[in-house]
């Protein structure tokens, strides 16, 4: 009889629910028998300023250390969330399909950024969506906030803020899709490289484990969101810095094409470098490391150091 999986979480409502989806996609479609197992991160017992425990990586590194002691042998991440760096010893075994990238509002009374009168309060924790919500010039004040996707959507029911900013994909997995207001285009709010997209990790060493989760790979996100993290990585960016990237691979007439549009910004959303490239999916990482070159001659990397 083979192994019973350890799949290790954090306890939080977002990551339960994505690991409860790849644990049931291994049960149904690979046929293997799966337990979840809860693991603390720093981030979770902290409620700090998240860059001051070293950004959204210490949500990481604590799942990485219970697979690399052999606690569990599988681990769920936003692959927003994961360094670009590869870790020694871990594998990105599976990049299951992407759920919808954009992000969300969540605004009191169904309101759109549109309708939000001038100087209503909008709570982010993200310089990304910081960034890019001034650069549109509304007039709106932005908060700092942080928490999980409850307690935020929290601060708009209590009437302590106008509306929110945060990703559709964590609003669909918990089941509150509905409470957003508005999806926001891409032309106005690129989302995070990786926004959408969940990572399956396990130890390089884990041969079998490695093979099997390969099922549940999706080759076009793969490709899409390894091109934004390029950018990011050439950038030499982090998870919390003022860049938003998106790839999509399309059909076209000869065959597959990847495209992809990114934005670097001052923290003040004052100045903005915006750009786009297409190419073949094959390439995604090429595409997306000369996309990020002409980004840095264009000054790129001083503007996302400028303070907010
Ligand atoms: N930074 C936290 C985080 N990491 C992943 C998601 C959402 C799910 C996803 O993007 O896959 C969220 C919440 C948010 O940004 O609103």
């Amino acid at each position: 009889m083979s192994r019973v999986l350890r799949l290790g979480t954090r306890a939080s409502a977002l990551a339960t629910t994505q690991s409860g989806m790849i644990a049931d996609a291994i049960r149904t479609r690979l046929g293997r028998e799966v337990e979840l197992v809860h693991v603390t991160t720093e981030g979770d017992v902290n409620r700090g300023p998240l860059a001051q425990m070293g950004g959204t990586g210490v949500f990481v590194s604590a799942l990485r250390d219970a697979l690399l002691d052999g606690s569990v042998d599988l681990a769920v991440h936003s692959l927003k969330d994961l360094p670009t760096t590869p870790q020694d010893g871990i594998t990105l075994a599976a990049i299951p399909p992407r759920e919808d990238p954009r992000d969300v509002l969540v605004a009191r009374d169904g309101l759109t950024l549109g309708e939000l009168p001038a100087g209503s309060r909008v709570g982010t924790g993200s310089p990304r969506r910081a960034a890019q919500l001034a650069a549109l010039g509304l007039g709106l004040e932005i908060v700092a906030i942080r928490g999980n996707v409850g307690t935020r959507i929290g601060k708009v029911t209590s009437g302590e803020l106008d509306g929110i900013l945060l990703a559709r994909a964590g609003l669909n997995r918990l089941g509150r899709a509905d409470e957003a207001t508005e999806a926001l285009d891409p032309l106005q709010m690129l989302p995070a490289p990786g926004q959408g997209a969940l990572a399956v990790e396990c130890r390089t060493d884990d041969h079998e484990l490695v093979e099997l989760l390969s099922a549940l790979d999706d080759a076009a996100t793969r490709a899409a969101v390894t091109c934004e993290r390029q950018v990011l990585n050439t950038l030499e960016a982090g998870c919390s810095a003022p860049l938003g990237a998106l790839a999509e691979v399309v059909d076209a007439d000869e065959g597959e094409e990847l495209w992809i549009r990114a934005v670097a910004l001052s923290g003040d959303g004052s100045r903005v470098v915006r750009m786009s490239a297409t190419g073949e999916p094959g390439d995604a990482q090429g595409i997306g490391a000369r996309l990020g070159s002409e980004m840095l001659a264009a000054g790129a990397a001083d503007l996302m150091e400028a303070p907010a």
